[in-house]
């Protein structure tokens, strides 16, 4: 079980070296748990020394040193074992300065469907049991044994009854181990999943009230927490039937050595002292097996949460591979067969598009609804990776460059804008001061990539200019406004690749028209530029055009080669029913089923790609 915990997938380094770094601290932690429990003796043998040499004799010059040396073994006792407190907290507090920003990178970085955005709460569910009681717990387990061998020193039938009581406890403890770690598995998987349902709808509390979705999402919740305060209550009872079980022979067994201690006294087998010695040495014996399950819930749950932190880690290997610095990229772009298949679907999205760009070309993608421009557009911008083929800057893959370091020659406009809370000239500069970039060079270049983007008036016009500060998600701006914010974000610091995902969807005229310029400006400097539009103004002045159908390239080419052939084919025969072929950017929309293009092979321009 322990080899399964040990981080050795490629990609979990940061895993290994973060234990490492805190190897002395367990190892130390080890050392004094042992001699915390050896000085738990000093009870013990303390009693045997006042029953069987001070109460016979009277001395009391014996009983003052006695008590002395006991009282300074017990100081020890407490000394060392609030160390080994401290230590583990502090190999708590180590990991999280190891590892809180490695783990927050890696949940950025991760491209499943549903990304662990619980991975910091992972996160501390194990550095809790590390800095709390568990781990002690486990450091504690070892010692059993070395107090059964005092029972059995003490006498034979004291060491039989503890071994035969320890044996029934770690049976009820294997047990309890068996019962309940899948219901608390369950336990806590339900209760990720009411948290982050909850998240969810606190997120979108605005959209639920207007809805009139405020009792539906609030019995959906409350469905999700029974879920799981049930599953939790179901754990803790199991657990408690056990805990319960071991208390009461634990007492038992305490009893029993004490009565069979004095069975002994009797027949001066033992000596008087030996008595309460053999109580106390008993529930010593036992005492781990109890402490054990009483913190199990939290050792299975720090268990469950490295793993999930092991799997985010071994899942985004590539963040902190080693990598050979690469010339500065001009905005060559090939995209050579990508296939995209999101997790749960049955077809892929995206299959074998491949197209190049070069540097100061402008490429519009149009295609209707759902048949894979924003797809595309993720891949491009590097926010997704493709499971085939591949994507190159200059000819090199994305892969070959850091992600931030690909990120700085990519400029990218989601379909959403995503803006975030702060400042809107720290959103423009990509809230770079974080990472050590001057404060003048950023406020610098957000003003130049405003005004490139045509949004510098806008934002003087604003209540405090790039000072206003945008609330959680951006809020604080008109779509429009938030638009062309965004635009100005991508082109911060002069991109070579500008990636925009319906630009002008919330523009109005005068926004469309400081677009149109971004684009030509960015495209005159030399940037490659790709345009995902459905409205046609903004590829009125594209160099190529790309149609995408079902996740598929369709037509691409010289943009005035790519508009006949589009119109060509929109006077064909309607296609079957469900389908539609975009029409030629600029042309009205037509009321029946769209056309279909013929599905002959590619001939030279434009280019035709099934
Ligand atoms: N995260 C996802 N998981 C599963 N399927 C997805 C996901 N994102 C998109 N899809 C599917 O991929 C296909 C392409 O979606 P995409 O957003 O790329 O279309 P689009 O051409 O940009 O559409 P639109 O013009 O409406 O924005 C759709 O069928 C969509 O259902």
């Amino acid at each position: 079980m322990l080899k399964n915990l040990l981080p050795s997938k490629p990609g979990t380094e940061p895993l290994a070296e973060a234990l490492k770094a805190c190897k002395t601290h367990f190892i130390w932690a080890f050392l004094f748990s042992a001699l915390v429990n050896l000085l738990y003796l000093t009870p013990t043998l303390y009693m045997m020394q006042v029953y069987d040499r001070v109460v016979p004799t009277g001395g009391l010059t014996t009983l003052v040193l006695i008590t002395a040396v006991a009282v300074f073994a017990l100081a020890a006792l407490a000394g060392l074992d609030w160390l080994r407190g401290r230590l583990m907290l502090r190999a708590g507090l180590r990991l999280d300065r190891l590892l809180s920003g490695k783990v927050l990178a890696r949940v950025v970085d991760l491209q499943a469907k549903s990304p662990n955005t619980q991975a910091l709460r992972e996160f501390d569910n194990v550095r809790g049991a590390i800095g709390g009681q568990g781990m002690l717990a486990l450091f504690d387990a070892p010692w059993t044994p070395i107090y059964l061998l005092c029972c059995f020193l003490l006498h034979p039938a004291i060491g039989v009854l503890t071994l035969v009581g320890g044996i029934i406890l770690f049976t009820l403890a294997w047990l309890n181990e068996r019962d309940t770690r899948p219901r608390l598995n369950k336990a806590i998987q339900s209760q990720n999943h009411a948290y982050a349902a909850q998240e969810g709808v606190a997120s979108q509390a605005e959209v639920v009230r207007a809805l009139g979705m405020r009792q539906s999402s609030i019995a959906r919740q409350i469905e999700q927490r029974q879920l799981a305060t049930a599953a939790q209550a179901d754990a803790q009872l199991a657990g408690g039937h056990y805990s319960g079980a071991i208390k009461f022979l634990r007492l038992v067994m305490q009893s029993a050595a004490l009565g069979l201690a004095a069975y002994l006294a009797v027949k001066s087998e033992i000596t008087p002292g030996s008595i309460i010695a053999a109580s106390v040495l008993l529930s010593r014996a036992v005492a781990p097996i109890e402490l054990l399950v009483g913190v199990w819930p939290s050792l299975v749950q720090a268990v469950a949460s490295w793993k999930t932190l092991t799997d985010l880690f071994a899942g985004t290997a590539s963040v902190e591979r080693e990598r050979t610095t690469l010339p500065d990229p001009r905005g060559r772009l090939q995209v050579e067969g990508v296939s995209v298949k999101f997790p749960d679907t049955e077809s892929p999205q995206l299959r074998g598009v491949a197209f190049s760009l070069k540097p100061g070309e402008t490429l519009g993608i149009v295609g209707s609804s759902g048949s894979g421009k924003t797809t595309l557009a993720r891949v491009i911008a590097g926010a997704l990776k493709p499971q085939a083929g591949a994507v190159r800057l200059d000819g090199a893959e994305y892969e070959a460059r850091d992600g931030d370091e690909l990120a700085r020659w990519i400029g990218y406009l989601p379909q959403v804008p995503s803006l975030f809370a702060g400042s809107i000239k720290d959103n423009i500069s990509r809230f770079s001061t974080s990472i050590g970039v001057d404060q003048e060079t950023a406020d610098r270049n957000a003003v130049k990539a405003a005004m490139a983007a045509g949004a510098h008036e806008l934002i003087l016009r604003l209540p405090n200019g790039y000072d206003t500060v945008l609330g959680p998600y951006g809020q604080g701006l008109s779509a429009g406004q938030a638009q062309r914010v965004a635009l100005a974000r991508a082109l911060y610091n002069d991109p070579v690749l500008l990636v925009l995902d319906e630009p002008n969807s919330n523009l109005d005229q005068e926004g469309e028209a400081a677009l149109m310029q971004a684009i030509l400006g960015a495209a005159a400097r030399g940037a490659a530029v790709v345009i995902i539009a459905h409205r046609a103004g903004v590829l009125a002045r594209v160099d190529r055009l790309l149609m995408m159908r079902e996740g598929v390239v369709q037509l691409e080419g010289p943009r005035e080669e790519v508009l006949e052939k589009m119109r060509a084919t929109a006077g064909r025969p309607a296609a079957p029913a469900g389908q539609s072929t975009p029409q030629p950017p600029g042309q009205p929309q037509q009321r029946q089923a769209q056309p279909q293009p013929s599905a002959q092979p590619a001939q030279n321009h434009p280019r035709r790609t099934q």
